[in-house]
């Protein structure tokens, strides 16, 4: 078993919080919609000021994950709290501090911004109107036109501005990019590391696009139907792997591609002719070492790092 599929199943190397009170604790958690079980035990602890990217292809269950996190999908078996509180029995309480962005935002859209905004500040105990216009100016939002005019786009825009309007604590976005064309998407990330992460906020979004999440992500979890493949700060995942390449003299015997298979630490062979890469986790030094004490001359070895990218691929894929 890998390294990263054990600290999933054991919960041994779970992020912590520097308060020791993760922003969201998720306890073998069980969601099943009719006889179809979506998530299957899954357990995540999010810490206190982390962007935490959370990261699953299509189907995943990722939705159904956020949902159940905001109390709008009861769980069927285990517990879930976000920043203290149980999300089946205190869900108002909680919601006052977390700010939500779907992928498909419904507003009352015969209003218009201003008209939203006066709106929004009656629904909540605090409101920073001087947050919500410094935003509103970054996406160049028109202020006198319906929101039923606007794109999906502009529409995901004033849902992240309106999000950050009731200073939340916790900001929890389901794929809030996708719609968003690159421009637009390099606006809305700088913004949310500028305004929510920097000032101490808990920021969880769900993603499909590994540059998002490499780009503004301290901390990444990966959902493989319904269960977690790996969690765990990125700076590991990205150290995880290295690729080790050398040439042989002449072209190895499939006996000897088999023993290399069976070297601790190697995970995957790929091999041309007299060329040989091989893709390897843990102590690569020692097997660097092991390599060289093979009995046939090795030559042009190298070591070099694996791309996060391909590393993330081969968890979503579900290939770990
Ligand atoms: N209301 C529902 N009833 C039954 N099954 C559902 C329902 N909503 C979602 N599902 C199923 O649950 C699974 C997980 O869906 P979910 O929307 O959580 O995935 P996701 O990871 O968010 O996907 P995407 O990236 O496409 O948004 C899918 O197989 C989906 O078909």
């Amino acid at each position: 078993m890998n390294d990263y599929a054990s600290r999933t199943r054991n919960g041994d190397a779970r992020p912590q919080s520097p308060t020791g009170q993760a922003a969201i604790e998720i306890e073998n958690l069980t969601v099943s919609y009719g006889r179809h079980q979506i998530l299957k035990g899954l357990s995540l602890e999010v810490p206190t000021g982390s962007i935490f990217g959370f990261l699953g292809v299509n189907g995943s269950g990722k939705t159904a994950a956020i949902k159940t996190l905001l109390g709008f999908q009861r769980p069927t078996s285990g517990r879930a709290r976000v920043l203290g509180y149980d999300v089946v029995n205190q869900q108002s309480e909680m919601r006052m501090h977390v700010g939500y962005v779907s992928e498909t935002n419904s507003f009352y859209d015969f209003l218009t911004i201003p008209q939203l905004c006066a709106l929004s500040r009656d629904l909540h105990q605090r409101w920073d109107q001087e947050a919500v216009d410094r935003s509103l100016k970054l996406f160049e939002l028109p202020l006198n036109r319906h929101v039923k005019h606007f794109s999906k786009g502009m529409k995901s825009q004033l849902a992240l501005c309106l999000a950050l309007g009731h200073d939340p604590d916790l900001l929890i976005l389901d794929e809030p990019t996708t719609v968003l064309d690159p421009v637009a998407r390099q606006v809305f990330l700088k913004m949310l590391i500028k305004q929510v992460a920097m000032a101490g906020k808990t920021v969880f979004f769900s993603s499909h696009i590994i540059s998002e999440v490499e780009a503004i992500a301290d901390h990444v979890a990966v959902l493989h139907a319904g269960r977690l493949v790996i969690h765990d700060e990125l700076d590991h995942v990205r150290d995880w792997q290295k690729q080790v390449r050398f040439t042989y003299i002449e072209e190895p015997l499939a006996e000897e591609i088999e023993r290399l298979g069976r070297l601790p630490g190697v995970r995957r062979i790929e091999q041309e002719g007299r060329a040989v890469r091989l893709r390897a986790e843990g102590n690569v030094d020692a097997l660097v070492e092991t390599l060289q004490a093979r009995p046939y001359e090795l030559r042009n070895l190298e070591v070099t790092t694996v791309s996060l990218e391909d590393v993330l691929l081969e968890f979503l894929r579900g290939e770990v």
